[in-house]
């Protein structure tokens, strides 16, 4: 029997990077995979067709995740099509790196909606869906390891995250009598879209790289195998905990 068999699992912002990653790597696992994306169709459709080369189902349903009613619908049209949901990942997220003293407002302002309160209103919504059905859930919020540390060009951003890896240690308590498990993950720095220009810089890429126990940057599926641990039974009695995903980055002081 597969980890995810039988499970319907949701994804934010999965048309790309982790999030793609998290929903093929569920169907692998045997869910069946409804991904949430902003824009982009066409990377929308061919994570759905990944899914389904995988032998599972796989819807994806358009929308912003800092609009309230886009969880709402989420869920609701994830039930219409499958019939339940089991798992939540609030992946989607936005990182524009900028200068602290010159922040600009909206950006402030839309790092929060979409990363922060994007991942509180899925949680709720996939929460409530699984209160009603009665059967328990888990929830999973990609955090980063800069919950824990800080970046020069991220102060808008950092707060989101160690906001997402706290809203997961409440929710766990909140939730957990009703069989819902609450947990993070936190990957380090993995090659996707959102520091593809960051990294385009030769010096910080190295810089990173050579602070990497493990010797590499991360790629977008070195997550899925942790999303789908923490997605789980195998995970039956892991809740509130936050999973450093980073190739030993967070521990390498000296
Ligand atoms: N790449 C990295 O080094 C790290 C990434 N993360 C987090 O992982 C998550 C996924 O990012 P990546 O896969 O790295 O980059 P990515 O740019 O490939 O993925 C972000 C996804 O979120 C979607 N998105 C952005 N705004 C949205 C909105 N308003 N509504 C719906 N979807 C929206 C994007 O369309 C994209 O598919 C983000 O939350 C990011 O903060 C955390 C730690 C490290
Ligand atoms: C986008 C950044 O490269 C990435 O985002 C995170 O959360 C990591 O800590 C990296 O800074």
């Amino acid at each position: 029997m597969k980890l995810l068999e039988g499970k319907t699992v949701l994804v934010t912002g999965a048309s790309t990077g982790i999030g793609r990653a998290a929903a093929v790597g569920a169907a692998k696992a045997g869910a069946d995979v409804v991904i949430n994306y902003h824009s982009r169709d066409d990377e929308a459709a061919a994570c759905v067709a990944e899914i389904e080369a995988a032998g599972q189902r796989g819807l994806a349903i358009k929308g912003d995740v800092a609009a309230p009613e886009t969880a709402t619908e989420f869920v609701v049209k994830a039930v219409e099509a499958f019939g339940k949901v089991d798992v939540m990942v609030s992946n989607a997220g936005i990182c524009p790196f900028h200068s602290f003293l010159d922040m600009p407002v909206e950006t402030v302002q839309r790092t929060v909606q979409v990363n922060l309160l994007g991942g509180y209103f899925m949680c709720q919504a996939a929460a409530n869906q699984m209160v009603r059905q009665g059967h328990g859930g888990a929830l999973i919020a990609v955090s980063s390891i800069s919950a824990l540390v800080g970046g020069e060009y991220q102060t808008h951003y950092t707060p989101t995250k160690a906001g997402l890896h706290s809203l997961m240690q409440s929710t766990a308590i909140a939730l957990g009598k009703h069989g819902i498990r609450c947990n993070s993950v936190l990957p380090g720095t993995i090659l996707t879209e959102i520091n593809k220009d960051d990294l385009a810089d030769e010096a910080k890429r190295k810089y990173m790289e050579a602070r990497i126990p493990l010797g590499r940057l991360g790629q977008a599926e070195d997550l899925a195998g942790p999303i789908v641990f923490l997605a789980s039974d195998m995970a039956a009695y892991v809740t509130g905990a936050a999973l450093l995903v980073d190739g030993g980055a967070f521990v390498n002081l000296q």
